[in-house]
């Protein structure tokens, strides 16, 4: 067994720093590491792990830290491991990795892998969920108008302000060559159940199932959207009127004018975008 540890040390705000150090007091194993020195730079790490011949490779961050990993070892014979230490954590909450320090890294020690499914989506992958409509509004909110403010009262504060300027949108849902005209507040398909910190967005969706899950939250007036959101961190929102799920292999999602997505809180760009499933790319410990 060869491990390569991949750290993002700003992941979970600086936390994945301190996990870090506890890691390197309780491992017993093979292993080498590398801190990412800016974004993007995990992909590039991970490549070149790969090339070394590691046979796993670990993800010390949060969601956008696995993601930039699977960019370079979706499709190839190596195993995946994930060290929670992001805010969010939610594909890692999806595949049942434990928070717990300890526990995440005795599974790594086993090496136990499961095939998971992830997405491309217009020369991207992404692993977990991927949103467009209002939940794109309310991160770009948080991400760039929001810095005096944290956790749940910068989420509360982002969607009241993008409420008062966002109204729901016409699309076109392409699903396997099925065409739905809606209008929506948003639309997002996904991978694992979770997204947003714990938000039980698609509690259908299994990310080694084979399918993409859509969901859809149609029109309704700005009061009835202030109390569907809340539902959604329990999963309560599915029996709402305004929702609707669907599933399929490749989603295309169209608008008249575009509108901004983002995946797992960063934006990715605007519509049209195409998700498409690549069935088992990845082999995760778990
Ligand atoms: N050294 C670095 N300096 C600045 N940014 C970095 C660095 N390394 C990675 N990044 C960027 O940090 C961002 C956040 O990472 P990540 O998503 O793993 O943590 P998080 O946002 O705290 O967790 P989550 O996505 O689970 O909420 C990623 O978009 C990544 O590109």
């Amino acid at each position: 067994m060869s491990v390569f540890f991949v750290i993002n040390p700003v992941a979970g705000r600086g936390r994945a720093k301190g996990v870090w150090s506890k890691i390197q007091k309780k491992i017993d194993i093979k292993y080498n590491y590398c801190f990412t020195s800016r974004a993007g730079e995990a992909t590039y790490l991970a490549q070149k792990a790969w090339e070394q011949g590691f046979n796993t490779i670990v993800s010390v961050g949060g969601d956008g830290t696995i993601r930039e990993i699977v960019k370079s070892l979706a499709g190839k014979e190596v195993k995946l491991g994930i060290i929670p230490a992001g805010t969010g954590n939610d594909f890692a909450r999806t595949v049942g990795i434990p928070e717990d320090i300890e526990k995440s890294l005795d599974l790594i020690k086993r090496g136990n892998t499961r095939k998971v499914d992830v997405i491309s989506c217009n020369g991207e992958i992404l692993i977990n969920a991927a949103g467009a409509g209002l939940d794109a509004f309310v991160a770009d909110c948080v991400n760039n108008e929001v810095k005096f403010l944290k956790g749940s009262a910068a989420y509360i504060f982002a969607v009241i302000k993008t409420l008062l300027r966002f109204k729901p949108q016409e699309v076109e849902i392409i699903l396997d060559g099925k065409v739905l005209k809606k209008r929506v507040w948003l639309v997002t398909v996904s991978n694992g159940r979770y997204y947003g910190g714990g938000m039980m967005i698609c509690p259908t969706a299994q990310p080694d199932d084979g399918y993409l899950d859509v969901s859809i939250v149609n029109e309704v007036g700005k009061l009835e959207i202030l109390r569907f959101l809340p539902k959604v961190f329990t999963g309560r929102h599915t029996t709402h009127r305004s929702y609707e799920t669907i599933r399929g292999k490749k989603v295309t999602i169209k608008s008249r004018s575009p509108i901004l997505v983002h995946t797992d809180g960063d934006i990715i760009g605007v519509t049209p975008k195409t998700f498409e499933l690549w069935p088992g790319a990845i082999n995760i410990i778990s």
